[in-house]
């Protein structure tokens, strides 16, 4: 297309500026000082180049309209972040309770605080505090579980929606009344699946009139806290409506070990039998998945959502990332609020970086240093950044995080020269170098704005 072409399309947003988005796992893309038009839908149409001959000339068309953004010196656009796993309610607990495992930690600590969304006052409190928090650290779409309210549950995904934000959301499931506490479970099995189908129903009627979507998520909690019924019916209902599945997999030896000894196979395959693997499922954490457990994840088109701060505390052991990664299953990052006790995923980026780092080179510093690690398990920072972004799309089968051509409008706006804490870039920094400082240093303070599906739902001021 040539310019007086283009620069007579009525777009609804121009950007001029510099944005890093991923090219490939590997690769990061700098899109120095280009343009970015965006539609009335909230997409990305139209990418230019300084190199490109109307460059100019369609600057000086769209300058002085009011839709015409020029970033200022020092800022960076980013795709927003994509959080795979997060569970709203345990916001309220979010940075205590740290101290058990797994089983003890859910059972002591939040099952009774999940139970309190029953308290619909509460829940808003929490819900509106959740989302707010995930925009500003730059998370513009959020795959939440809820709690086993329905009503609380709805309400999460209509807040996401008056906020701005994309929710992808889950009334849990917990109907194993051997396996949950009375205080916080299903009422029964045929409940759990009538309230889940209930949820399905108002939330994708809620999503006609929500520019950037919100969706209904099939939401087991794990096997071991639904029945068999329930497991069954989910997976129905996930295939009747065309819905996201989620759930938790292969997490700590206790979790992957209870389901082989009730089915004498792995999650993976147990799963599987119920239906809840498909290109739309995103399994938390994975940590133990075997071989044919990996084969099914990508013959499925099964994700994972790896929690790399979460896995330090629970899952005893660590991902092995980058076996999975170049065995081509989909992998995006998650919070786990409150398994981790980060909303960043800046915060995540880096730990999943670490982690791999002391998973190549190991830890225990008595054995000899060829046997303390795993070969070949590093990742490297522009890796951990596709995961959150371009990687997290993917695992969602959704246009989003990537600034490219026929995807959202879902922005971060990284100011670097902050006033009172700047980021350390200097004379001579090439761009991949703020780049790289942007990942490792980045703070919420720094986020000066935030866009998903071409419109402002976060702002800070200088
Ligand atoms: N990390 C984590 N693992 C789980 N497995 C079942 N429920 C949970 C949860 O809330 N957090």
């Amino acid at each position: 297309m040539n310019i007086e072409v283009y620069t007579l399309i009525d777009y609804s947003l121009i950007f001029q500026g510099t944005a890093f988005t991923s090219k490939s796992s590997k690769e990061v893309t700098i899109l120095n000082d280009h343009i970015f038009c965006v539609n009335s839908d909230g997409m990305i149409e139209k990418i230019i180049s300084p190199t490109n001959s109307d460059y100019e000339s369609f600057v000086t068309a769209h300058q002085n309209n009011k839709n015409f953004h020029r970033l200022d010196e020092g800022q960076f656009l980013l795709p927003g972040f994509i959080d795979l796993h997060v569970h709203a309610p345990q916001w309220a607990q979010t940075g205590t309770a740290l101290d058990l495992p797994l089983y003890d930690w859910l059972n002591t600590y939040t099952f009774p605080i999940e139970a309190k969304f029953s308290d619909i006052q509460f829940a808003k409190e929490v819900y509106e505090q959740v989302v707010n928090q995930l925009l500003a650290n730059g998370t513009t779409t959020a795959l939440y579980f809820a709690t086993v309210h329905k009503e609380a549950s709805i309400l999460l995904a209509q807040i996401c929606a008056d906020k701005g934000q994309r929710g992808l959301v889950g009334k849990v499931v917990m109907d194993d009344t051997s396996q949950n506490p009375a205080f916080y479970r299903d009422q029964n099995t045929a409940s759990a699946l009538t309230d889940t189908e209930d949820f399905i129903i108002a939330v994708k009627e809620l999503a006609k009139n929500v520019k950037q979507g919100v969706y209904p998520v099939v939401t087991p909690r794990f096997i071991p806290s639904c029945t068999d019924e329930a497991l069954k019916g989910l997976g129905e209902l996930a295939a009747k409506y065309d819905t996201h599945i989620q759930s938790h997999c292969s997490e700590s030896d206790w979790a992957h070990g209870y389901v082989k000894e009730r089915f004498g196979k792995n999650d993976a395959f147990a799963l599987h039998d119920f239906g809840l693997l498909q290109d739309k499922s995103v399994m938390a954490h994975c940590n133990f998945l075997e071989e044919n457990d990996q084969d099914l994840f990508k013959e499925t088109g099964t994700a994972i959502a790896h929690c790399p701060i979460s896995n330090a505390y629970f899952a005893n052991s660590a991902l092995p990332l980058k076996n999975f990664s170049e065995k081509g299953i989909e992998i995006g990052l998650g919070s786990d609020i409150s398994g981790g006790f980060s909303p960043s995923l800046y915060d995540n980026i880096r730990q999943s970086v670490i982690t791999s780092r002391m998973l190549e080179d190991g830890v225990d510093p008595s054995l000899p240093s060829q046997e303390r690690g795993l070969e070949n398990s590093r990742i490297t920072i522009n890796e951990a950044f596709y995961f959150a972004t371009a990687g997290g799309g993917e695992s969602l089968s959704l246009p989003i995080g990537k600034i490219q051509e026929n995807y959202t409008w879902d922005v971060q706006i990284v100011d670097t020269k902050h006033t009172t804490i700047p980021l350390p870039i200097f004379n001579g920094d090439e761009l991949i170098d703020i780049f790289q400082k942007i990942m490792y240093l980045t703070r919420p303070e720094h986020i000066r704005e935030v866009w998903v599906q071409g419109e402002k739902v976060h702002s800070k001021q200088k």
